[in-house]
């Protein structure tokens, strides 16, 4: 069976390329295989241009003609050897011999008839198609090239159109076959004759419309067209970037696609297939390893998925609106006649038409540099019922685009345009005029030109991104927020491919600088982006940023910073249905009120807030708790070792060391609060308490808990942390003293948090534990926490490891966006 191969312009550009087709055809293993070729880029320009110079009287067409002859010597230079090349030379010799004379001949009659014209041009794919058998053929494979003239025979059908004669064709085809049986045969695109043998051209269709009818005429298994492009696009990937290769695409949204100026064959080119349901692969040659876009009859991914529907969409700009409206038109037949004869007289293009049932008014979409004169043309012929009234207006609407859905399978498929309008309702887009023809290929929308990007955005990532797109925005790029994006930047491509889990970090605010971006931050050089790129922080701004970005559907705010400022806004986030991750425990161990209105807010909507790492790091405490409460047991008591720091300091603090050394430690270690005495305060553990509690269902404010402090008295007024721990030596022998008393008791000093439901109270001190005692073998940052509830009454549910540090606390975080990811239809 036959397989056809088209290869243009820009294939077939320098004698690299034509030896890289020449592999590519020697690669496909079909048992036969027609190889259709355009003229070397820029050639066809160049032979128009010889003739126009001839017909100018510009003698200067000697200098272009040999400039032609050039180029074609040194590619077959390049590319041939031997005998091979002496024929082809001998042969370019010749022909632009009679070239010569032929452009002479044109220079003194100072015209060219189109025929004279369509054979100098077509001298460029006589060349490529000869030089290309020829590279072939130096593999060893049986090749021969065919001047199409001989065998495509065409009749013209209109202002540069022709028809081909198919029957007449296919006869002088196999009469070719039966002269020449190779195996390969490379073609000449874009020539023909008509049936008296007079050499013409397939005119605008050209070599691809050459590749549709050849390989119907051999029944060919398929028609590959090779480009420069990976294929055919779900949007212009110049507005969209998140436009997607489509694998397959019916003829008929092929069809629909390519009017609408997408990157795909010109319709007349399909038909010659499609009547054989011969599929057209569109494929880069620069990208061999992409699998392109098929053309046929039945797209094979059809998984029955309502987003799956359209394949695709598109624009058209600068067009304007005409309304004709008026109550003498109900029930009126030929008003719409009357109409589109005055718009056909005027010569303008009408490229949509709406009117509601009512029949009160028709409004139709033309090119906004015709309207002017349709709309001239319009008042002219319905003066008269415009003054008496039967016609209220006719209305001009400028400025406008529209924006076209293309899927075949939006025919009978409820809920596709419910889709659409949702989407461009959530992105705040007003629709002023729509259209679908009952073939339901295409859903047409008017909309405002300024808001055609954004809706085209705001429908494509609706349809063709996963659900599970999440645009997140970073709040404190410090020692949590820098770790976490480090690890977005690490797995993102893991998650995208395994889980269709896909991160896109579209902002990042510290607190002098932001960076914004629409469809994603390159994170492998986040912070080289927020030195150099970036601009002044705005909290209010940044939010706006996150929530009037229409390309994803859903949007998360991870607050790693410590600040109460920013956790008062969670509520207002929720609000907008931003979802909030994060591990500042501020919010959760603020004013009470405030913490059971967001609670109550985040249980009665669909917006998650998540903050696991605000008690135990990564340690799944949170979750613990929450699995225990849910499945119906009773908390009576929680107690454990909640700080890091603290628990650092108490671990190591031993022999001949120094508190305020083992303080410094930690704080190098990234256990520490930004300001350390919020740990030797005990508030941080305080607080991680009262957020425990609350999850338990206890009512406390942070006041209700009573904490030893283990900031000396004497400092607890210091300006700033470092003179916090400036200052901290100076009480090293008053901690060396409460230590050497424990020790001589066979003790050690651990500072704990305890949850008593029952008593509905709390507590945070600093306890003696023998040396046996479990919190006594903690070792690093570990904290511990003990659950003991109706059912774990005898031995408590015990959680223990690292609990600070930055990559445990931003992988905690990690593990929440992922939880969200979950939450909205991740699989798991
Ligand atoms: N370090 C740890 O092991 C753990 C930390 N956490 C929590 O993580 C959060 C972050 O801690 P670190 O990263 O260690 O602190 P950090 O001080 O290194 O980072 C905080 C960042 O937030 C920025 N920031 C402060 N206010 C801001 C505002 N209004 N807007 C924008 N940015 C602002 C700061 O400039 C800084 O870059 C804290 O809430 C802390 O309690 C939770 C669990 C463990
Ligand atoms: N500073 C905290 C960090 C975790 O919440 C700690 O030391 O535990
Ligand atoms: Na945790």
């Amino acid at each position: 069976m036959w397989s056809v191969h088209k290869f243009g312009g820009t294939c077939m550009g320098t004698p690299q390329r034509i030896q890289s087709v020449a592999d590519i055809v020697l690669g496909d293993s079909s048992e036969r295989k027609l190889v259709i070729v355009s003229a070397m880029s820029k050639v066809t320009d160049m032979m128009y241009n010889l003739v126009h110079k001839a017909q100018s009287r510009d003698d200067s067409y000697m200098i272009a003609l040999e400039e032609v002859f050039e180029k074609h010597m040194a590619a077959a230079k390049d590319l041939l050897d031997g005998e091979d090349l002496a024929s082809f030379l001998s042969q370019l010799h010749s022909d632009v011999s009679s070239l010569r004379a032929m452009l002479s001949a044109i220079y003194i009659a100072g015209h060219a008839t189109e025929s004279f014209s369509d054979f100098v041009v077509g001298h460029g794919e006589l060349w490529s198609a000869q030089m290309l058998s020829y590279a072939i053929k130096k593999s060893g494979a049986p090749c021969s090239w065919m001047d199409t003239r001989e065998v495509l025979v065409v009749k013209p059908s209109g202002p540069n159109q022709v028809d081909p004669d198919y029957l007449e064709s296919e006869n002088r085809l196999q009469k070719w076959f039966s002269r020449q049986p190779a195996e390969i045969i490379v073609a000449t695109g874009f020539i023909a004759s008509t049936a008296e043998n007079i050499p013409t051209t397939l005119k605008r269709d050209g070599s691809d419309f050459s590749a549709a009818i050849i390989g119907s005429l051999v029944r060919a298994r398929q028609v590959t067209i090779w480009t420069d492009v990976d294929g055919v696009f779900s949007a212009d990937p110049r507005k969209v970037s998140e436009a997607v290769i489509l694998s397959t695409l019916s003829y008929q949204e092929a069809w629909e696609m390519s009017y609408f100026g997408a990157n795909v064959l010109h319709p007349r080119t399909i038909i010659p297939v499609m009547k054989d349901n011969i599929p057209i692969v569109i494929r880069n040659m620069f990208n061999i390893s992409a699998p392109g876009t098929m053309i046929c009859r039945q797209p094979a991914n059809d998984n029955g998925d309502l987003d799956a529907c359209v394949k695709s969409f598109a624009t058209i700009d600068n067009l304007a609106l005409v309304n004709v409206e008026g109550t003498g038109m109900a029930g009126v037949p030929g008003t719409s006649s009357a109409i589109f004869s005055v718009v056909k007289d005027v010569g303008a293009n009408v490229i949509m038409i709406s009117q509601a049932s009512s029949e009160h008014s028709i409004c139709f979409a033309v090119p906004e540099k015709e309207v002017a004169a349709v709309s001239a043309a319009l008042h002219v012929r319905f003066r008269e019922a415009l003054a008496v009234g039967r016609l209220s207006k006719v209305e001009v609407i400028n400025g406008c685009s529209i924006l076209a859905a293309v899927g075949l399978r939006m025919a009978s498929t409820p809920g596709v345009s419910a889709i659409l309008f949702d989407a461009l309702a959530k992105a705040n887009i007003n629709v002023r005029a729509i259209a679908q023809g009952c073939s339901e290929y295409n859903i047409t929308v008017v909309l405002k030109q300024e808001d055609c990007v954004r809706a085209l955005r705001a429908a494509h990532s609706r349809f063709f991104l996963s659900k599970t797109t999440l645009a997140v925005g970073i709040i404190g790029p410090g020692l949590i927020g820098g770790t976490l994006l480090n690890q977005l930047k690490d797995q993102a491509a893991v998650l995208k491919e395994n889980m269709n889990i896909d991160l896109r970090v579209i902002g990042i605010t510290g607190s002098s600088t932001m960076l914004l971006s629409d469809t994603g931050i390159d994170l492998t050089q986040w912070k080289e982006l927020l030195r150099k790129e970036a601009e002044p922080a705005d909290l209010a701004n940044f939010v706006r940023h996150m929530s009037d970005n229409h390309v994803f559907p859903n949007k998360v705010l991870v607050d790693c910073t410590a600040d109460t400022s920013v956790a008062s806004h969670y509520y207002d986030w929720l609000k907008k249905g931003i979802h909030v991750i994060t591990p500042n425990k501020k919010a959760n161990s603020g004013p009470l009120d405030q913490y059971l209105k967001l609670r109550t807010l985040q249980r009665a909507s669909y917006t998650h807030y998540f903050y696991e790492a605000t008690v135990g790091a990564g340690l799944p405490i949170i979750s613990t708790l929450r699995g225990l409460l849910e499945t119906g047991d009773k908390i009576l008591h929680i107690e454990g070792i909640f700080s890091g720091t603290l628990s650092y300091i108490f671990n190591n603090f031993e022999g001949t060391r120094t508190f305020s050394d083992v303080v410094a430690e930690a704080k190098e270690a990234g256990y520490t609060e930004p300001d350390p005495r919020d740990d030797l305060s005990g508030t941080d553990v305080a607080r991680k308490v009262i957020i425990l509690a609350r999850e338990s269902g206890l009512t406390l404010e942070l006041s209700d808990i009573p904490v030893k402090s283990l900031v000396p008295e004497a400092l607890a007024s210091c300006s700033s942390a470092d003179e916090f721990m400036q200052k901290l030596p100076s009480f090293d022998e008053d901690w060396a003293k409460q230590r050497s008393e424990a020790e001589a008791a066979g003790e050690v000093l651990r500072y704990v948090g305890v949850v008593d439901a029952v008593n509905q109270k709390g507590q945070v001190e600093l306890r003696r534990y023998k040396r046996d005692h479990p919190f006594a073998q903690l070792s690093g940052s570990d904290n511990i926490i003990a659950f003991t509830t109706s059912r774990y009454k005898e031995q408590p549910l015990i959680v223990r490891g690292p609990g600070a540090g930055a990559e445990v606390t931003a992988g905690g975080v990690f593990c929440d966006i992922l939880r969200l990811a979950s939450s909205l239809g991740a699989p798991s």
